[in-house]
């Protein structure tokens, strides 16, 4: 949502045709991202809109105009300069942006996305040049709901609303203001992954201060420049947007993405059995790492009820993994408490134990009894060598943010014990990985089944190439997003986050040896395709959808919006 987004949005609707007619006129109509087509608007849009004199003669068909944004791309010389490029492009021009990047996904989603977006979020107010989204301000309530409104759009007219008070963005900690661009980049992954219309969403910024000293004392930081506010008047402010979000936009899914974890798991729990909503890091995270279980225990030949699972980093992600885990366990025949006894969490003191007297609220049902643990090796806490040693592991799944924790002598040690030991470090971005596949192949000496939160090249390994899935949670919410708006739920249930990872499990063929776990993310839009319909039928069954499926398939297809240009016609 640009300015020029914000006041066209109230001056632009779309006539039965599929036409865009615009009451905007001359440079306002090229201010607007998704109403300009820029050298491509025909002779007769250009008289009828007011641009005769402001484009140069030619007119370009949008694959001239792809071979030219495509080599400017190139000629960017950085991972980041590309990323801040493609964000002007974006600013300029909607349809062609996402165009590009439909045809070159594999090549530019870590641009738009992880690992990149990390960059960018940490640069953001220097590489700053247009606003996109909302900023809401904790010192500023009374005009929450007025804010929203300035973006102009009516009740109808929003399916999705992503927002981030950026206190753990992806595995670099606070980045205050520059979170914003989270929520800018989930939202190009549901355009180009399910193809959500990108003029019907908006990226949120919940501005509550930030922790961070190193944008504090920077004068060129564009957030509120006090510390974090927390307690009651936190929980206000969320309140405070929540209703205004709801009450404009009644339809809206609201996601929340790069929350702290004490505050993340609180605002889904407040807010889970009363708005249509969810968290991408426990949720999306813990379905995406179960579908990649579920390939992994196909390959194995062997069933969910008989893994041993060590988390390690029992955060957010850590513990939405595990949540999402222990009840495929139970789906699988065991009862809750032998599912949670198969799962053994790990955090800054070592092993979760339930003589602990810091263990968050949420990681709590994972304490092991302290008795367990009498005579285990201690350095401090149970260590993670020690822990899988003891327990033998068949799963070993990295959320900690700590780069390299996966030595090698803890996967050797797994590895001596399983056949085929599961490894997914999924810390991001590249920095924080917890081991790269290219040391876990050769560890396991090549028996291990990986995958990662970054994408990753495939590894050859004694003549057998390994893929490498991407469990990153941009597989999964697209298409749970999708699937929420074609059957108008009223809410997202656990049920729904299951039928999801089950939907992708079944895309992938792991008969083959090396195959991954995982589709491909260059297939991201069929897969969310089949995610959605598993969604919307799972909504259904539940009693949670608003619309009739009478053939979610095709419902599902005609609710993507696709990156082709329209006819412009004033109006
Ligand atoms: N692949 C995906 O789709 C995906 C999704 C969400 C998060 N992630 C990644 O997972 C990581 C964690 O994200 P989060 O949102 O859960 O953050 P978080 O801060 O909620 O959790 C991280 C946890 O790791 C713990 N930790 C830190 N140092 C540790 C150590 N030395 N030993 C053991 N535990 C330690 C922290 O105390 C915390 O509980 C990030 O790198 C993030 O990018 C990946
Ligand atoms: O954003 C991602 O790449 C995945 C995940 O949401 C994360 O926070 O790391
Ligand atoms: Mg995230």
């Amino acid at each position: 949502m640009t300015v020029g987004t914000r006041v066209a949005a109230k001056r632009r609707f779309r006539s039965e045709d599929g036409a865009y007619v615009t009451t905007a006129r001359g440079v306002e109509v090229l201010d607007t991202p998704l109403l300009n087509k820029g050298t491509a608007f025909t002779h007769e849009e250009r008289e009828a809109l007011g641009l005769a004199g402001l484009l140069p003669p030619a007119v370009l068909s949008l694959e001239d105009q792809l071979r030219r944004v495509y080599e400017q791309y190139h000629r960017q010389p950085s991972d980041l300069q590309r990323n801040i490029f493609l964000a002007m492009l974006q600013d300029n021009d909607e349809v062609l942006f996402y165009r590009l990047l439909a045809e070159h996904l594999r090549e530019m989603l870590p641009v738009v996305y992880d690992p990149t977006v990390g960059e960018a979020i940490k640069r953001y107010s220097h590489e700053y040049r247009r606003p996109r989204g909302v900023f809401l301000s904790i010192n500023e309530p009374d005009r929450v709901e007025t804010a929203l409104a300035d973006v102009g759009l009516g009740a109808d007219d929003v399916d999705l609303i992503v927002a981030s008070d950026a206190e753990e963005i992806l595995g670099i900690g606070d980045w205050g203001a520059g979170g914003i661009d989270i929520a800018v980049g989930k939202l190009a992954v549901y355009t180009a992954a399910a193809g959500i219309d990108p003029g019907r969403v908006i990226p949120v910024a919940l501005d509550v201060g930030t922790d961070n000293e190193e944008l504090l004392n920077d004068p060129g930081y564009l957030g509120n420049r006090h510390a974090r506010v927390r307690g009651q008047r936190y929980d206000e402010f969320i309140d405070t947007y929540v209703r205004a979000a709801t009450k404009l936009f009644p339809h809206a899914l609201l996601h929340w993405e790069d929350f702290g974890p004490s505050n993340g798991r609180r605002i889904l729990e407040r807010y889970r059995d009363r708005v249509c909503t969810f968290n991408d890091d426990m949720q999306g995270t813990g379905a995406i790492v179960l579908a990649a279980a579920l390939g992994a225990v196909r390959v194995a030949g062997s069933r969910m009820r008989e893994q041993r699972i060590v988390v390690f980093g029992a955060g957010t992600a850590g513990v939405g993994i595990a949540d999402q885990l222990r009840d495929a366990i139970v789906r699988d025949g065991a009862d809750q408490d032998t599912a949670t006894r198969q799962i053994w969490c790990i955090d800054k003191q070592g092993l979760l134990t339930d003589d602990m007297h810091d263990l968050s609220d949420y990681q709590a049902p994972y304490a092991r009894p302290a008795g367990e643990v009498t005579g285990w090796r201690r350095d401090g806490g149970v260590g993670l060598h020690e822990v899988v040693a003891r327990v033998e592991p068949t799963m070993l799944i990295g959320t900690s943010t700590v780069h390299g924790a996966f030595t090698e002598a803890v996967v050797r040690e797994m590895a001596a014990h399983v056949d085929r030991p599961v490894i997914f470090p999924l810390s991001n971005p590249t920095e924080r990985i917890e081991a790269m596949p290219d040391q876990l192949i050769p560890w396991t000496d090549g028996r291990g089944l990986i995958a990662t939160g970054i994408p990753v090249p495939p590894v050859t390994y004694k003549g057998v190439t390994h893929g490498i899935g991407q469990a990153n949670n941009a597989l999964l919410y697209p298409g749970l997003g999708l699937g929420a708006v074609v059957a108008g739920a009223r809410r997202i249930s656990d049920g729904m986050f299951a039928a999801a990872a089950e939907a992708v499990a079944g895309l992938v063929d792991v008969s083959t040896p090396g195959a991954s776990l995982l589709p491909h993310v260059e297939n991201l839009r069929t897969v969310s395709a089949t995610v959605a319909v598993a969604v919307a039928k799972q909504a259904a069954d539940e009693g949670l959808a608003r619309v009739e499926l009478t053939d979610p398939v095709q419902q599902v297809q005609d609710a993507m919006w696709r990156p082709e240009y329209r006819p412009v016609r004033a109006g």
